[in-house]
Order: structure tokens, then C-alpha cells, then sequence
């Protein structure tokens, strides 16, 4: 059992609203196993409310972090680098806000920086902080993109997401294989046909 998770804050920081107790968040989900049809007092089930609650700690962690802060510290010295940045397929692990299962998928994220880079991994603990919230995968896709391009100021970014929805493939409509593609053009991504074109060929697409 991993023991090491930070007990999530009283409020949350991303959103003002205010936390039930532990005890009832696991109350909450010993009705959820009542109403499934199952004996939450039976050995294999005792233990379960605590670790859902403990694993939605993990899951909506994004809820106390903030993404802009990830993004603060910069290099400026980049010697006239001046090419596509990018970094791609990061692996996305986040959850439906409408039912409240995975989705799973990729990121492709790519910048043309105006003097200023930042740290690569901090990409990826951006798409992160804003995937472990209940999401759609339009807002996710904006909000990666639109943060990255109000704190770096770079002269353009790209964000594309394909990704799985499992409330299509072990629920309702019941479509495997089926990938969500999403994207947020900015700037030189936006305007330049040429740099577009780069992106895409860069993640291995040759349109949209
Ligand atoms: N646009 C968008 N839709 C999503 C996303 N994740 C899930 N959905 C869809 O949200 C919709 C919710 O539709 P509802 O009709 O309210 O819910 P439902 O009765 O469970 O719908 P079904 O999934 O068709 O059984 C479904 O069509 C889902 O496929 C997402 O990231 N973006
Ligand atoms: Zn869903």
C-alpha cells in the first residue's frame, strides 16, 4: 500500500469548494457497493472504501496543484534556438467528468519559444495537473495550451490529444478502438501553414 500520498487539503485549490471528511468520502462508497448488490461488511470488501478514497487521492490530484506555477523557472539562454520544441507522446491518465472512468491516451505538445524554454518535464506536469481532474477532453486540450502560451509567451503552441474514452468501450455505446482527437492551434501553429505542417508530420500525422 502506498503510504506516501499527501492527505488532500481541506479546500480545494482549484476550485474554492470544500472537502467532506475522510470518513464520510468512505461513506460514500460503502453505499456505492450497497447499491452494486454487494456486502461491504464481507472480508474482501472491508478494506475497500479506504482504498478508493486513497486512490482518488492519486487520481484527482490536480485539484491542489497549480499548473502556472510548474512553469516558472525558465532558461533564457538558448543560443538563437529558434525551431519547434516538442515533446511527444505523454502518456494522458485522466477521467471523464460525465461518468467518471479513464481516459487514456496521448499528448503531443510542441512550442516555438521566443528566448525563454522551460524545463521539458515541466510539460508533462502540466498535461498531468490538469488531467487528474474530472475532465472533456476539449477543456483539457485548451487549458494544457492556453496555460503554456499565457505564462511562456512563445511565439506559438500546439497541443494535440488521442485518446480512449472508457464510458464508449466497457459502457453504453460499447466501441472499441475507438480514439478521440483533439487539438488547440496557437499562434505560429495557428497562422503558418508550414509550421503547422511541421507539428504534424513531427507526431507522425499528415493532417488532422
Ligand atoms: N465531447 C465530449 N464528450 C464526452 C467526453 N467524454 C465523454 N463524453 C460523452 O459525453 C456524453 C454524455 O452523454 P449523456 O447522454 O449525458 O450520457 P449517457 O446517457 O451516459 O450517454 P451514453 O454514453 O451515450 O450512454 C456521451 O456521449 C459521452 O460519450 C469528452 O471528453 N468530450
Ligand atoms: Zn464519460
Amino acid at each position: 500500500m502506498n503510504r506516501i500520498l499527501k492527505k488532500s487539503a481541506m479546500v480545494s485549490m482549484a476550485t474554492g469548494v470544500s472537502r467532506p471528511s475522510r470518513e464520510e468520502a468512505e461513506a460514500a462508497v460503502r453505499t456505492l457497493i450497497l447499491w452494486a448488490g454487494d456486502d461491504p461488511d464481507r472480508e474482501g470488501l472491508v478494506g475497500t472504501p479506504d482504498r478508493v478514497v486513497r486512490s482518488y487521492e492519486e487520481f484527482f490530484a490536480g485539484y491542489d496543484e497549480d499548473p502556472r506555477e510548474m512553469l516558472q523557472r525558465t532558461f533564457e539562454e538558448v543560443e538563437g534556438y529558434d525551431e519547434v520544441v516538442m515533446l511527444r507522446d505523454i502518456r494522458l491518465e485522466s477521467h471523464c467528468e460525465h461518468h467518471m472512468v479513464p481516459i487514456i491516451g496521448k499528448v503531443h505538445i510542441g512550442y516555438l519559444p521566443d528566448r525563454r524554454v522551460v524545463g521539458i518535464s515541466k510539460l508533462a506536469r502540466v498535461v498531468d495537473a490538469y488531467a487528474r481532474r474530472l475532465q472533456i477532453q476539449e477543456k483539457l486540450t485548451a487549458q494544457i495550451a492556453n496555460t503554456l502560451q499565457d505564462v511562456l509567451q512563445p511565439r506559438g503552441v500546439a497541443v494535440v490529444i488521442e485518446a480512449a474514452h472508457q464510458c464508449m468501450t466497457t459502457r453504453g455505446v460499447h466501441k472499441s478502438d475507438v480514439a478521440m482527437v483533439t487539438s488547440r492551434m496557437l499562434g505560429a501553429f495557428r497562422n503558418n501553414g508550414e509550421t503547422r505542417r511541421e507539428f504534424l508530420t513531427m507526431i507522425g500525422r499528415s493532417s488532422l
